[in-house]
């Protein structure tokens, strides 16, 4: 078995191994002058595994991404997709091989971080990744989904100015990357959508291959700041995505979604469990969560520039001994956050919490809170209070969602 890095050239047989991998047809351009996702595949930064005959037998290839980090921070942040070993080919190592050369390949580019979303949750864990974002699915039965009048004094008046527009996906495309972008710069674990996924079209973004409309949200002075994407199939909405930050444009779209008519019921597909969304309904039931899962995983390559790059939002001070397995490294950290602002060095304390490079990865980004995972009996606490520090000091502004798909 070899690993060698593609070019241009390799594009075809890269993209007929993946979806052999996946027992799948590679799609074709879709209606609606639609691209497709494998387009946007950088040629340049994916990994081919070769049998003795040099026949390709596996793949795992990288976007050039840009992570948004808890406080603002933009790092960029590779987005491992298209891993795939033939059936023929499976449990032989390849995959790990593929790991193993592809988190070089992103040690040497300088990035500190590394993402993914996962076929099977337990693929990736012994690579290093932990789930760090989270998502479920939000139904809402159009009867009982009347929006609640906010009680706080003030709130109602608060409502999104503006108006919602229906429009034709490939009719927006620019108004819907800008205010993506501008979505993506404030939320933490959002991933950016490069300017070659919409110029392509390629997987007709937002998100799905079949065509979509598009509810455009405006504010007063007519700016787009908010959009949801949906289609609607024998009574049922389904709503791909909704792009904002603005809680009150949030609720305009939903207000908007929720009033279609001919519409029995509405699948928001990503909502995080902890959105608002549900308090807004006027019956609290009126909305039923399923689908609980995680979104991004995430790989620290490098402990303490991943963890001074991120803002911090309580004072302390954390020893924290990380083990690497996959890469044969350990060591031991002091984290000390002072005015939103965190040092990172090498000690020889006594820690205070022993974890995994992956449990890490989880925690990272304020998603999941490390008193869980002492629970669940993976991240050790030395001392008792430890864990309950480790909470305060990880929390992030906001919680952190990666909606797009790759
Ligand atoms: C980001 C993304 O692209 S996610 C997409 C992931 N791809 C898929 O799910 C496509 C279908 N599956 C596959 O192509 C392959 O089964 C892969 C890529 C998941 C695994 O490839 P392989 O070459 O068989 O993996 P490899 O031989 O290196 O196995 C490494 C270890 O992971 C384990 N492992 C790998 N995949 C799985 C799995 N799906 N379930 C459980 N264990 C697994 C192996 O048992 C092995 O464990 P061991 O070291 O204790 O023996």
């Amino acid at each position: 078995m070899e690993i060698r890095h593609t070019t241009e050239q390799d594009r075809e047989v890269f993209v007929d191994t993946i979806h052999a991998a996946f027992a799948m047809h590679p799609p074709t351009p879709a209606e609606d002058g639609g691209g497709v996702f494998w387009a946007a595949y950088e040629m340049d930064r994916n990994l081919l595994a070769t049998a003795e005959d040099g026949r390709a037998v596996g793949t795992a290839g990288a976007y050039s991404f840009e992570l948004t980090l808890p406080g603002g921070a933009i790092v960029p942040t590779s987005g491992v997709t298209a891993v795939g070993v033939l059936p023929s080919h499976r449990r032989r190592g390849a995959l790990t091989a593929l790991m193993r050369e592809q988190l070089t390949s992103f040690r040497e580019r300088g990035e500190c971080l590394a993402v993914l979303l996962a076929a099977e949750a337990v693929i990736y864990r012994r690579f290093g990744y932990g789930p760090a974002t989270y998502t479920a699915r939000l139904t809402v039965q159009r009867h009982r989904g009347a929006l609640a009048v906010p009680r706080a004094r003030g709130a109602a008046e608060a409502a999104a100015p503006g108006s919602v527009e229906v429009v034709r996906r490939s009719r927006c495309v620019e108004a819907l990357e800008e205010v993506y972008d501008r979505y993506r710069r404030a939320q933490p674990g959002a991933v950016s959508r490069p300017h070659r996924w919409w110029a392509l079209r390629a997987g007709q973004p937002p998100v799905a291959e079949a065509p979509r409309y598009i509810a455009l949200h405006r504010d007063a002075e007519g700016v787009a700041d908010g959009y949801a994407s949906y289609a609607v199939d024998s009574g049922v909405m389904t709503v791909d995505e909704i792009i904002t930050t603005d809680d009150a444009v949030h609720t305009a779209l939903v207000r908007f979604l929720i009033g279609h008519d001919l519409v029995e019921r509405v699948v928001l597909k990503h909502v995080p469990t902890d959105h608002p969304l549900r308090w807004r309904l006027e019956d609290f039931r009126g909305g039923e969560v399923t689908g609980d899962t995680d979104g991004l995983w995430v790989r620290l390559l490098d402990v303490p520039r991943a963890l001074t790059s991120r803002g911090w939002f309580a004072d302390g001070e954390l020893v924290l001994d990380v083990d690497d397995p996959f890469l044969g490294e350990r060591d031991r950290w002091l984290l000390t956050v002072r005015d939103g602002k965190a040092e990172c060095v090498a000690t020889d304390r006594e820690p205070d919490l022993s974890l995994d490079i992956s449990d890490l990865g989880a925690i990272y980004l304020g998603g999941t809170e490390p008193s869980r995972l002492v629970r669940a009996g993976h991240v050790l606490a030395h001392r008792p209070e430890a864990a309950a520090v480790a909470d305060t000091l990880f929390r992030a502004d906001r919680p952190p969602l990666c909606l797009h798909w790759f």
